[in-house]
Order: C-alpha cells, then structure tokens, then sequence
C-alpha cells in the first residue's frame, strides 16, 4: 500500500515521508520530520519542495488519506510538535520519552512543518492539541493518557504483540 501510494503521489509524497524510530532503531528523520523509511536517505531540501495543499498535488489523495495511511501502517504513529530526536514541546516530548520504554518502532510527524496536515490530524482525531498518538489504527490520545496508560500497565499490554512482531521479523 505504501509503495503503490508512493508510485502513485510520485515526487509529492517524498515531501511527506514517514519516519520510524524506536530505543533500537535511530538515524530516521530528515529535518522536516515527517515521515520516511529508515532506508530512505535525509534529504534537506524535502520539505521546501512540499506546498501544502487539500489535495496532495498531481494525485487524487488528500491528507486525510496521508493520516488515514499513517495510522494504518505504522503500529505506534505520534503526530508531534518536533521529532522524536527533538521534541519542540515539553508534552510531546513526554510522550516520547513515554514510547521509547518500549522496544517498539515509533512512526512520526512534526505538524510544526505543516499547519495543513495539523488541521488533518486534529479533524481526522476529532482531538485538539498534540501530541497525538494512535496504535495500530486507533487513536489513543495525547501525553496525558499515555503517561497513565504507561504507569497502569495498559500501554505494555496494548504494545505487546507489536514487540513480539518486531521480534520475528529479526
Ligand atoms: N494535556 C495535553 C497536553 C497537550 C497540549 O495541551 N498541547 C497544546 C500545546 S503544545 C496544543 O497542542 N495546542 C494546540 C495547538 O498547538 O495547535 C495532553 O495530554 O497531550
Ligand atoms: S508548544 Fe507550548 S506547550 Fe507545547
């Protein structure tokens, strides 16, 4: 699906590639933030060829879809102010430190780049602020919820299958 995606949107959604960090994995976030395979060269000049629009240029999908796919295929998804390398809020920040107790992959966006695909999250979430975080598919909410899911073991039981399914895949 991403590929096709990819194929399809072309040079356009080079300027909004995804990124995947975890504890064990690093090195994955070009200076915009958003999103882009690990095997996916930083390119500093991706994020000025991006012009935010409704409709992702020269294609049919809009960044509903981006966000729709986002949350699709990456298991853990934080929509960010910042990178997880460099939260540019004390919340969203939190909300990484919070995530990286997990040996999980971590897929993110840094809204700051885009008010656009902010104003997408937040109607897709139906959720005001950021961070935003969704694991496999659902929406789980900002760093509030996720420090209590943490210290109430519900974060460990809703990741454990992603850890074991990162652990086959080695
Ligand atoms: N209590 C919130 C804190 C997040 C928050 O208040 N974020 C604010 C300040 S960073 C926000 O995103 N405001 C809306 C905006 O910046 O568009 C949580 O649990 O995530
Ligand atoms: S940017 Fe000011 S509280 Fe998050």
């Amino acid at each position: 699906m991403v590929n096709s995606l990819v194929a399809i949107l072309g040079k356009r959604i080079a300027a909004l590639p995804t990124a995947r960090s975890s504890a064990a994995a690093s090195g994955y976030l070009n200076r915009s933030g958003f999103l882009f395979s690990t095997t996916v060269p930083n390119d500093p000049d991706t994020h000025e060829d991006f012009r935010p629009t409704s409709k992702v240029e020269g294609s049919g999908f809009s960044l509903k879809d981006i966000v729709e796919q986002d949350v699709k295929e990456n298991p853990v998804m934080i929509y960010m102010k910042g990178v997880p390398d460099l939260p540019r809020c004390g919340f969203s920040s939190l909300a990484v430190r919070v995530l990286n107790e997990y040996n999980v992959p971590i897929s993110a966006r840094n809204i700051l780049e885009n008010a656009e695909l902010k104003d997408a999250v937040k109607t897709f979430s139906h959720w005001p602020t950021f961070p935003q975080i969704f694991i496999k598919g659902e929406f789980i909410g900002g760093s509030d919820i996720i420090l209590d899911m943490h210290q109430s073991g519900e974060l460990k039981e809703k990741l454990k299958d992603i850890k074991v399914e990162q652990e086959n895949a080695e």
